[in-house]
């Protein structure tokens, strides 16, 4: 799978940056956690019921794209649970061994956090459907006809496993989780929530305006929000007072080309291709690659999802095709259809005209 590059400033993936001051922005409460209602609500329950019985929690699964703060939530189970917290991630877990030194290492009602639990061994993970269930492995000594198993007692734990891509985790994995909280993109009101919330971290004096403003521009992602923050603070520190108005706000993210929408150079390139070049489509996305001088692959998975998201863009059998919604957003008007002009030899399709919105 194409992984998409952290050098985007509207991507979804953890850059170098992001890492080292989400620590700083990160709600350590649920109370403090905004937006996910029904996540909250329900996981507020498991977790009250958990200190009540004083026993550890069931397992928690989060799903749901990245940026939206799974991590941050197996952080705040931990806070409220008074318990420590361990992190790791499927694909620093290749064999059986690593996780099996890990589990043993656990100390009682400690939260063991999986990240991308979907990209662990196969090995591994049937080691994990017997810790889950039944706190216990079994480690595997010597090889071929020699090997034997030693059983380990493990101490109750929960574990917070999250995915990107809950699909692909198999049935027996999926079911042994006691609860699964599905994350949603944010509401733009929430996010102008999570913007003000992280300005007065950060010192940064904005208005409720220039809060929502980001808000807009940051697909529905609180970590991209945070980000262009951070790049919007060093416009307004750099150019003007420091404050963050919708005005600056909106002059910071044209510098950066993030528009309106929270649409990139890159996704507006494919959609301006799509309408002036293909008329709207329906076009192969090899061809519309070959326009934009991009792989497929970066156009399919970097470009597209949040495009389709966005209903700007659909995918269809013929090809990708442009909604209405796109012309207007690149301030295009849709070709004419004229009916087929009936000459001797048959009819001739009509051809597409553009014009742009301005008339000229
Ligand atoms: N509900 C929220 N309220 C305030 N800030 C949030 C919220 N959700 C996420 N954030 C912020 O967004 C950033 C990214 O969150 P987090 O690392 O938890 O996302 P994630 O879903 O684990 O991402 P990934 O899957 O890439 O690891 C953090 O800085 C966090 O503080």
């Amino acid at each position: 799978m194409y992984e998409e590059s952290a050098d985007r400033l509207v991507t979804a993936a953890a850059d170098g940056e992001d890492q080292a001051v989400e620590a700083a922005l990160r709600p350590k409460l649920l109370d403090e956690f905004i937006g996910q209602e029904r996540v909250r609500e329900q996981l507020s329950l498991v977790l009250q019921a958990a200190r009540k019985r004083g026993s550890a929690p069931d397992h928690v699964l989060l799903s749901g794209p990245p940026g939206l703060g799974k991590t941050t939530l197996s952080m705040i189970i931990a806070a409220e649970l008074g318990a420590p917290i361990r992190i790791t991630s499927g694909p620093a877990i290749q064999h059986a061994g690593d996780l099996a030194a890990i589990l043993s290492s656990l100390t009682e009602g400690e939260v063991l956090f999986l990240d991308e639990i979907h990209r662990m061994s196969r090995p591994a993970e049937e080691m994990l459907y017997m810790a889950m269930e039944d706190f216990r492995v079994d480690v595997i000594v010597g090889k071929g006809p020699g090997a034997t198993a030693i059983p380990l007692e493990l101490p109750p734990f929960t574990l917070v496993g999250a995915t990107t891509r809950a699909g692909l985790l198999p049935p027996p994995l999926r079911d042994r989780f006691g609860f699964t909280g599905h994350m949603e993109f944010y509401a733009p009101v929430e996010l102008q929530r999570v913007v003000h919330r992280s300005a007065t971290l950060l010192d940064v004096e904005i208005d409720p305006a220039g809060a929502a403003e980001i808000a807009g521009r940051s697909r529905g992602t609180p970590r991209i929000a945070n980000r262009l923050l951070r790049r919007v603070r060093d416009y307004a520190q750099v150019r003007h007072d420091g404050v963050v108005t919708a005005e600056i706000a909106g002059q910071a993210l044209d510098v950066y080309e993030v528009d309106a929408r929270g649409l990139d150079r890159l996704d507006r390139a494919v959609l301006d291709a799509l309408l002036r070049l293909f008329g709207g489509g329906p076009v192969g996305l090899s061809t519309l690659a070959v326009a934009v001088g991009e792989e497929a692959e970066t156009v399919e998975e970097v470009a597209e999802p949040f495009l389709v998201r966005e209903g700007l863009l659909a995918r269809t059998p013929r090809g990708r095709i442009a909604t209405a919604a796109a012309w207007q957003h690149l301030g295009l008007t849709p070709p004419v259809q004229t009916p087929p002009v009936q000459t001797t030899r048959g009819s001739v399709p009509p051809q597409p005209e553009l014009f742009p919105a301005d008339g000229s």
